[in-house]
């Protein structure tokens, strides 16, 4: 709901590529964002009054933690602590986004400290996280974020497009540096083309001054040092809520990483509890965390016969980046493939091939318009697809450009179901000129450079 504006705004500033007379004049804040909470707060309140209302749940609105096995004790906003036990019990407590230890944060104006299940509208503060950043009382005028990932990413470009002048900082040598490693590259010179990016560079120290929060910088692109915004954001990952459980009291087991270690039926290492979502994920997604919600539901009613339980499937979860432009990925990275000796066979095609990138103007990207940026770089929109040579099987298949997100999903299938490459694209119609077909001409050159 943020980022669906800041794309139709990032399109009627462009209008004149198409030779149309548009324009953008950024975002009127307030009612954005009264949109996106009208709708979401009224949406959990009346969750909230369902599940209170069945006559088979008792809710316990408060802070829960272990006491002992299968036992938690709760305790409520009143204050009082009940303690609650079960023959199962599921965790479901999700991630948290991670604070970083930076000199002088906590002398800057913190988000409210809201509780956790009633999130207060938080005054004016210095810096934020992505827990109380959408409920801003103002756009600020600069903004800036630390972390190029997911959250980095999808809400520079909002707030860019809504008209904050965004500096964004990441220690790594591109953004969305999880992603293969041609299109980090890529949606890192798309970015550069819209907000102030430095990669490679660390946030080292961040101070108050009479008109907004200096940032210390040093590394690659530290430029002068100094930046000063009127907000930060971070944006630097976040970290499962298993920590806060004292898990160890009801013999659940965490790995290295904090995350509630289960086998493949989502069953923790205590008997009787179940974990799911992000507390026990390493890929916290709400689409992974509905899959094992699924698999957890199915296999609390088999719970004494595990013949009939069924396994979560962890393998080839996808993403998408809703940014600008869109990123979506399915299975291994392009060095993940070869890292693992994969024989790897790579089909490429870029949207500005097909006719609807023709009719996007798709390939007249970049300040000189002719799809390169302003150090020449490469700026075409691209599917890029990795089959297996040894099974004839596509491995992953990456993609940046426009609706990359709608454009995954029958790659999702194919690498789902195993389906052989060869054939694939010549076994169905695909809609001319949608916007498929380079999905299309992608899966026809791969299955050519399996075959050379
Ligand atoms: C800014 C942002 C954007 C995202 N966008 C996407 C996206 O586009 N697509 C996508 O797939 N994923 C996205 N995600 C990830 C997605 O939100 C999570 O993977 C998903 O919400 C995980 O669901 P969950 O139920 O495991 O945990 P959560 O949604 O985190 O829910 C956990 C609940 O447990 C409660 N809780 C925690 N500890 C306790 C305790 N001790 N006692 C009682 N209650 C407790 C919390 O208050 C919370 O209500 C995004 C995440 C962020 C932060
Ligand atoms: N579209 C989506 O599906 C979506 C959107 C938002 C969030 N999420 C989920 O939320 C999770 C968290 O997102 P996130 O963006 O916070 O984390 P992330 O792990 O995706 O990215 C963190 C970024 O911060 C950088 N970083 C780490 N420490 C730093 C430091 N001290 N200084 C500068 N940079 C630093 C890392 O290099 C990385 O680029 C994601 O992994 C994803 O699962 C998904």
């Amino acid at each position: 709901m943020f980022a669906h504006p800041a794309t139709v705004l990032d399109e009627a500033a462009d209008g004149g590529r198409l030779g149309i007379r548009t324009s953008a004049d950024g975002a009127d804040w307030p009612a954005v964002r009264d949109r996106v909470f009208g709708r979401i707060d009224p949406d959990v309140e009346d969750a909230a009054e369902f599940r209170e209302g069945q006559d088979h749940v008792t809710v316990y609105a408060g802070e829960a933690a272990f006491t002992g096995p299968r036992t938690l004790s709760v305790e409520l906003e009143s204050g009082e602590v009940v303690e609650v036990s079960g023959d199962q019990v599921v965790i479901a407590a999700g991630s948290r986004p991670l604070v970083p230890p930076i000199e002088g944060l906590d002398t800057l104006r913190a988000p409210a400290a809201a509780p956790p299940m009633q999130p207060d509208a938080p005054g004016e503060a210095d810096w934020y996280t992505s827990d109380d950043v959408m409920r801003m009382p103002a756009l600020p005028r600069r903004l800036g974020v630390l972390g190029g990932g997911y959250v980095g990413v999808e809400l520079a470009h909002v707030f860019a497009a809504y008209g904050s002048q965004v500096t964004q900082v990441d220690v790594a040598d591109t953004l969305v540096s999880n992603q293969d490693a041609e299109v980090a590259t890529m949606f890192t010179r798309f970015a550069r083309q819209q907000w102030d990016v430095r990669t490679g560079t660390s946030l080292e120290r961040v101070e108050r001054t009479p008109t907004g929060v200096l940032m210390h910088l040093s590394g690659e692109q530290a430029g002068s040092g100094t930046v000063e915004v009127d907000a930060l954001l971070l944006a630097v990952g976040r970290r499962p809520n298993g920590d806060r459980l004292d898990l160890d009291r009801g013999g659940v087991e965490v790995d290295d990483d904090g995350v509630v270690v289960v086998d493949e039926h989502q069953r923790t290492t205590a008997d009787g509890v179940w974990a799911l979502g992000d507390v026990s994920s390493h890929t916290p997604l709400k689409h992974a965390a509905n899959h094992d919600a699924r698999v957890v539901k199915h296999n609390l009613h088999h719970a004494d016969d595990p013949s009939q339980m069924v396994a979560a499937d962890h393998d080839n979860v996808p993403s998408a980046v809703f940014s600008s432009p869109q990123v979506a990925s399915v299975g291994l990275t392009e060095e993940q493939a070869r890292e693992q000796g994969v024989d790897l066979a790579v089909g490429r095609h870029t949207y500005a091939e097909i006719a609807y990138g023709w009719a996007m103007e798709d390939d007249h990207l970049g300040p000189a318009g002719d799809g390169t940026d302003a150090e020449g770089a490469d700026l075409e929109h691209f599917v890029k697809l990795l089959g297996d040579r040894a099974t004839g099987r596509l491995v992953g298949a990456h993609l940046i450009g426009p609706q990359a997100s709608v454009l995954v999903q029958p790659l999702i299938m194919a690498i789902s179901h195993g389906v052989e490459v060869r054939g694939l694209a010549r076994s169905m119609y695909w809609i001319h000129p949608a916007l498929t077909e380079v999905v299309e001409n992608a899966l026809l050159k791969l299955e050519a450079d399996l075959d050379a």
